[in-house]
């Protein structure tokens, strides 16, 4: 990384409130190692440093807002792609375990070439649908968070996230601005799946000023047993939305 990369990477870290300083070789070799796999395998739109610094590194972290991941030992990141949040935020938080989980598995491969070769033990990619692994007792009620960045509509990201949860466990979502039918569609759904937006935070990104939105729900109750819906529904047939 660049010096300039560097000091951008500080500067939003330091806007988080979180100091980088000793995780600066990490995030040089994640940024060396996803510029080099992505001349190979189309990963992520975002190729520059600076981009990658402020809208992977940094808007990952940005996750990390209001601790809603303090303290937890099992973190499920939904639709992973690459990696985010789940690498920077392993880098972060080495004593919690994190399973980044997304249905392509090319994605899943740097993700783990990635994890191993920046020697995170705490990184246990996962290849699959989070409908199927809401199905499977060996990952249902398994979690004590879910993070997910840019995957899906709140209402969604209730019925596929949900089900993965502890019960009194937190689905952190961090997504752009959301319109309030969204968060009324999401509200609705997560009731109906066993839980209760109880957070929306709306900020803007440290250095480029971008509006993000951070929507914690929690599970307050068991999940039914008929969520999630089979491979595809949820998507197809957002609970209590329809405006897309
Ligand atoms: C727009 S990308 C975002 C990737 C990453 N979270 C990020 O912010 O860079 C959405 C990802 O979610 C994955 N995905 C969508 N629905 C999924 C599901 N039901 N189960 C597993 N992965 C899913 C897709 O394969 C894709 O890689």
């Amino acid at each position: 990384m660049t010096p300039e990369g560097e000091a951008l990477l500080r500067q939003g870290a330091a806007e988080l409130g979180l100091n980088v300083e000793a995780q600066l070789p990490a995030f040089a070799a994640l940024l060396e190692l996803l510029v080099e796999a992505n001349t190979r395998v189309n990963l992520t739109a975002l190729k520059t440093e600076p981009d990658i610094v402020l809208k992977h590194f940094v808007d990952s972290l940005s996750c990390l807002r209001g601790g809603h991941l303090d303290g937890a030992d099992q973190v499920i990141d939904l639709g992973t792609g690459a990696g985010f949040p789940a690498l920077p935020l392993a880098i972060m938080q080495p004593q919690t375990t994190f399973t980044p989980l997304d249905s392509v598995r090319k994605k899943i491969d740097f993700v783990r070439a990635t994890a191993a070769s920046l020697k995170l033990d705490n990184v246990k990619a996962q290849v699959g649908r989070a409908e199927t692994l809401g199905r499977d007792d060996a990952h249902r009620e398994s979690y004590d968070r879910v993070v997910c960045r840019a995957v899906a509509a709140l209402p969604i990201l209730a019925e596929l996230g949900l089900p993965l949860l502890k019960p009194g466990g937190r689905l952190v979502a961090q997504k752009g601005p959301i319109s309030e039918a969204e968060l009324q569609a999401g509200r609705q759904a997560a009731a109906e799946v066993g839980g209760r937006v109880t957070v929306v935070d709306a900020f803007t990104l440290p250095v480029l000023g971008d509006a993000r939105t951070l929507i914690v729900i929690e599970k307050t109750g068991p999940t039914p047993e008929k969520y999630p819906r089979r491979e595809g529904v949820p998507n197809q047939q957002p609970l209590f939305w329809s405006a897309r």
